[in-house]
């Protein structure tokens, strides 16, 4: 069966001294919490910190983005083997914001996942449709040309290493969330598709996470989903007890 996985993207929020105070209070919450795995992506300046405040304890950090190059003259950018000197070991790719904000094309998704690889950074790959695109009945076609990008040129062994995470964008920040079969029925369609591009293993070992809107008090209907295998938190997760709540309804 798949270990669930809850991760919590902050996003542009806390420096990198609240950001180590975070960690320690959450690492003393989650001590006991075997049982799902746990990751933290700060913002890129609190990303040593937060690695090391949480050494040994089994949850792990992840950066928010990289760039595709290791090195170069890409002002303001980070690289994969930049964060995992820093002491990450997961990367989110993909998300809406940087689609939306920062204009990153599925192209540059496919470079990005290759170049965390190389690095030796598991990727968390975000698709989701947005408003638009689900009141159009687009949603399913949306995620499949996602989706293909995502696993573009990647291997079997490589894929072992991906988490998917499922962020429609109308969920995103809103208070919006979906409903659990809603959730569901997207992430069942991930997983099919991945079934048929795939093989059954990969498909069966693949953790999806749903994003948008997960609070304390909706997280446990989302994640019975039968494949609802954990979940990307935004907002929720800026207060490490919300977020341990959030956590523990995974296991
Ligand atoms: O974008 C998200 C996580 O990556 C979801 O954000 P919220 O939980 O704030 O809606």
């Amino acid at each position: 069966m798949r270990t669930p996985l809850v991760a919590g993207n902050w996003k542009m929020f806390k420096g990198a001294a609240e950001a180590v105070a975070y960690a320690k209070v959450f690492r003393a919450l989650a001590k006991d919490l075997t049982t799902v795995e746990l990751v933290i992506a700060p913002p890129f300046t609190a990303v040593h910190g937060v690695a090391d405040a949480l050494r040994n304890s089994g949850i792990a950090t992840a950066g928010q983005d990289c760039h595709w190059e290791k090195d170069g003259a890409f002002t303001g950018a980070v690289s994969a083997p930049m964060l995992k000197e820093a002491g990450a070991e997961l990367v989110i790719l993909g998300h809406s914001e940087r689609r939306r904000v920062f204009g990153d094309t599925d192209a540059d998704v496919t470079r990005k996942i290759h170049a965390a690889y190389a690095a030796g950074l598991a990727p968390i790959a975000c698709v989701g449709e947005t408003l638009e695109e689900r009141e159009a009945s687009r949603t399913f076609e949306v995620l499949d040309t996602q989706l293909k990008a995502v696993i573009d040129g990647v291997s079997g062994e490589q894929f072992a290493q991906m988490v998917i995470a499922y962020e429609p964008v109308w969920a995103i920040g809103t208070g919006r969330n979906a409903t659990p079969e809603q959730a569901q029925e997207a992430h069942a369609h991930i997983r099919g598709r991945l079934r048929a591009w795939l093989g059954a293993d990969a498909a069966d070992k693949c953790q999806i996470l749903y994003g948008g809107s997960v609070k304390p008090d909706n997280a446990r209907a989302i994640l019975q989903q039968p494949d609802v295998d954990g979940a990307l938190v935004g907002g929720a997760s800026l207060d490490p007890h919300g977020f341990f709540t959030i956590a523990s309804a995974a296991r």
